[in-house]
């Protein structure tokens, strides 16, 4: 059987590091294409050069030539511009518009069957343009926040309780700016809810108000450390978890950008919510019921996600 084939639309920080983690972990044969010249060449040949020494049978090659992503299984698009110190992720919308309008032309003429995962910012309008400039059916074009994000909350909860991070689970929904919702009531540490932690004595309110925000702040803190960029090795192994759950059906539950139809009383709108990822693409969006607080605090984020899609109907009339 032919190994599946995966397009990674932008080569630059986190383009790199997903070629190396999909190369490592054998998904499948890899094509870098971006518009910087030798580029996506350079970084191909740099890493297919240390396949001898992990091990690794497959194919790695870059491109400034869409014809070359024909047939991609799955392309996941990176193509864009990084925010840098004293940005916000939606003050890349102009800039980035227009990149997701080549590059949805390029998946649309090139791999119309493809599983498309966007990462480009702000994250939740850039991969609602990128559905609608590319047709693809809304099923199979999602993007990556929610696994970074909860990725993020584990990691702040699994230091501060000592605990494995195996055993910590959490879910940040919303869009993936400022006001996303990292979910409490839904983050557990060996299926113990973190409300009932605060009552066992394990840590206080105050604690995890504090890990909250800093999961919110996230992005903010690694581009303020980076001063050259914005953070690239855990947004990759994020992207990289959602194209392994589509290429190898595992149904997995993640929290993703998906478009919602009347889903958690979302219309026509990318917003993070829990998936399941399988063959079919999106297969489920998981209608989780919020209470009183959580809905306000989404119905907020959602609201923010609706002002920048507004915004890129404004920018682009082809999308009013
Ligand atoms: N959704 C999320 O959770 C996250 C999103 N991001 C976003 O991901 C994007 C990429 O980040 P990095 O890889 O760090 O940036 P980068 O600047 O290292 O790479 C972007 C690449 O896109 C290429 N590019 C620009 N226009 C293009 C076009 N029209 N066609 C093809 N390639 C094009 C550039 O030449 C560059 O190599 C940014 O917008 C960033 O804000 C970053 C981290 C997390
Ligand atoms: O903060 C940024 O600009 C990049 C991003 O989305 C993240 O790391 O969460």
């Amino acid at each position: 059987m032919a190994r599946p084939k995966i397009a990674l639309i932008g080569a630059g920080n986190i383009g790199g590091t997903l070629a190396h983690l999909a190369a490592i972990k054998e998904l499948g044969d890899v094509v870098l294409f971006d518009i910087a010249d030798g580029l996506p060449q350079g970084k191909a040949l740099d890493i297919a050069e240390s396949g001898p020494v992990e091990k690794i049978d497959a194919a790695m090659s870059g491109t400034s030539d869409y014809s070359a992503i024909a047939g991609a299984d799955v392309c996941i698009v990176t193509a864009g511009v990084a925010r840098k110190p004293g940005m916000s992720r939606d003050d890349l919308l102009g800039i980035n518009l227009k990149v997701m309008k080549s590059v949805g032309e390029g998946i649309r003429d090139n791999a119309p069957d493809a599983f498309v995962i966007c990462i480009t910012n702000p994250l939740d309008a850039m991969v609602w343009a990128l559905q609608k400039f590319s047709g693809l059916p809304t099923h199979k074009v999602c993007g990556m926040a929610g696994v970074l994000d909860s990725a993020r909350f584990r990691h702040f909860l699994a230091e501060e309780f000592n605990v494995s991070m195996r055993d910590v689970t959490a879910f940040v929904l919303g869009g993936h700016g400022d006001t996303m919702v990292p979910s409490v009531r839904y983050s557990t540490v060996a299926g113990i809810p973190l409300p009932d932690l605060i009552e066992m004595g394990w840590t206080t309110q105050e604690k995890l108000d504090a890990m909250v925000q800093r999961t919110r702040d996230g992005g903010a803190e690694i581009v303020g450390l980076l001063k050259t960029g914005s953070a690239f090795y855990a947004p990759a192994a994020s992207a990289i978890e959602m194209a392994e759950a589509y290429l190898k059906d595992q149904k997995r539950v993640l929290p993703c950008a998906a478009y919602c139809d009347g889903d958690l009383g979302v219309k026509d709108m990318y917003v993070g919510v829990p998936t399941v990822i399988g063959a079919g693409g999106v297969e489920k969006v998981v209608n989780i019921k919020l209470n009183k607080e959580e809905q306000e605090m989404f119905d907020t984020s959602v609201n923010a996600v609706k002002g920048l899609v507004d915004a890129c109907k404004g920018i682009d009339s082809s999308l009013a």
